[in-house]
C-alpha cells in the first residue's frame, strides 16, 4: 500500500525518501518549483528516487495513509483549509511543537478537523539528513488504536527507519514538542559560555519540566523516558544539526537567527507558559525561555532568576 506525505520541506522530504525504498511515495509541497531538478534545496545533496512523485496538487493525494510534516505552527490553518478532503484516513503528524492558538497537539487539531481519521503520531530522534543518507535511525509511532499502530508500525518502517509503538498518543507528543523548548535553553547555555555543566542541568531540569507538564496532560511517564521524550531531547540539546539548539545558541551569545529557519520550540515555549499558568505548574526553564524568544528578558537576567530560586528537593 502506497503512502502520501504532506509537507515538502526538510523532513517530509527525508520520510519519503526512507519510504521510496518499499515502494511509490506522492510528497505535496505548496512550493514544488524545484521538482524537476530532482533536489529540494530544503534537504540539499539528497537526489530524490524516481518513485518519488512531487505534486503541488492536493487532489493528487488519494492514498489511505498520509503522513503530515508540516510545522506544528500552519497545521491548524492548513486542516482549516483541507481538512475535509483528508478525513477518514490514516493521517500521521511528523510535527513537533504545541499550537498557540488553541494550546494543543497536533493529534488534537486533526481529530477535530478529520473525526473520522485514524490519528497517529511519529516523532523521535531524528535529524533529516540522516534519515535521506539512510543512516540508522529508531523513532516512535503512537496511536491509540493498538491494531492501527501496529499496522502503521509495519507500513512504515524502512530498512533504516525502525518504528518502535505505543498507545500513548499525548506522551509521545508532548516529548517531541517539549524537548525543543528544552533544546533552546541547551543552546543559549552553550552561546553564553555557561559551560557543559550548565548545559547537563539544563537538559535534566529540563527533562523534569517535561515530565511534570506531560503527567499533567495525561501522559504515561516511561513515554517520555523512551525515544520521543528523553531520546530527542538528548539528541536536539547535544548537537548543532537541531535548529532549536542553533536558535539558543544564537540568543545565548546575542546574535541574530534566520528568521526564515523553522524552530519549533520558539512558538512552543510561549504555548508552554500559557499552559504552565493555566495549570499552575512550576516550569521554570521553558518559562524564561518565552520571555527570551520574545525579547521580554535578557540572558544574563534568566541566569540569575534561575539560580536565585529557593532551594528545594531534586
Ligand atoms: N528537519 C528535521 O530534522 C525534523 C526531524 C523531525 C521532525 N521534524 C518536524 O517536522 C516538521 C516540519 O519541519 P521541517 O524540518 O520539514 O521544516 P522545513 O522548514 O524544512 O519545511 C517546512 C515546510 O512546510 C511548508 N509549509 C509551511 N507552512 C505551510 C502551510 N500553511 N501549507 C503548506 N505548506 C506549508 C513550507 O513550505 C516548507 O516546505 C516540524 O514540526 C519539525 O519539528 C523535523
Ligand atoms: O532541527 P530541530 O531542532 O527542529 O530538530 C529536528 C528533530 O526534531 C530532531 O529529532
Amino acid at each position: 500500500m502506497s503512502v502520501a506525505v504532506i509537507g515538502a520541506g526538510a523532513f517530509g522530504t527525508a520520510l519519503a525518501v526512507s519510504l521510496a525504498a518499499k515502494g511509490p511515495v506522492t510528497l505535496w509541497g505548496r512550493d514544488t518549483g524545484w521538482s524537476e531538478s530532482r533536489e529540494n534545496p530544503r534537504l540539499p545533496g539528497v537526489t530524490l528516487p524516481a518513485n518519488i512523485h512531487v505534486t503541488s496538487d492536493l487532489a493528487q493525494i488519494t492514498q489511505q495513509t498520509v503522513l503530515l510534516a508540516l510545522p506544528a505552527q500552519s497545521l491548524g490553518g492548513f486542516l482549516a483549509a483541507e481538512g475535509a478532503r483528508l478525513d477518514g484516513r490514516n493521517l500521521v503528524s511528523c510535527a513537533k511543537g504545541i499550537d498557540l492558538g488553541t494550546l494543543e497537539g497536533p493529534s488534537v487539531l486533526i481529530r477535530a478537523a478529520c473525526p473520522a481519521a485514524i490519528v497517529a503520531v511519529l516523532t523521535g530522534p531524528s535529524f533529516a539528513a540522516d534519515i535521506a543518507r539512510g543512516l540508522p535511525t529508531a523513532l516512535t509511532l503512537a496511536c491509540a488504536d493498538a491494531d492501527a499502530a501496529k499496522a502503521l508500525q509495519h507500513q512504515l518502517s524502512t530498512p533504516n527507519l525502525r518504528l518502535y509503538r505505543t498507545t500513548d498518543v499525548a506522551g509521545a507528543e508532548m516529548g517531541g514538542a517539549l524537548k525543543n523548548v528544552i533544546a533552546i535553553a541547551a543552546g543559549a547555555a552553550i552561546g553564553a559560555g555557561y559551560g557543559d555543566s550548565a548545559r547537563a542541568a539544563v537538559i535534566t531540569r529540563g527533562f523534569a519540566e517535561m515530565q511534570r507538564l506531560a503527567a499533567a496532560m495525561q501522559a504515561q511517564p516511561e513515554t517520555l523516558a523512551g525515544l520521543s521524550g528523553l531520546g530527542d531531547l538528548v539528541l536536539t540539546c547535544t548537537s548543532e544539526q537541531s535548529r532549536n539548539f542553533r536558535y539558543g545558541q544564537a540568543l545565548g551569545a546575542g546574535r541574530d537567527f534566520d528568521a526564515r529557519t523553522t524552530v519549533e520550540g520558539a512558538a512552543t515555549a510561549r504555548a508552554v507558559a500559557a499552559l504552565a499558568a493555566r495549570l499552575g505548574l512550576d516550569l521554570p526553564i521553558s518559562t524564561l525561555i518565552a520571555g527570551l524568544a520574545e525579547g521580554r528578558i535578557a540572558m544574563e537576567q534568566a541566569l540569575q532568576i534561575l539560580l536565585n530560586r529557593p532551594l528545594k528537593e531534586e
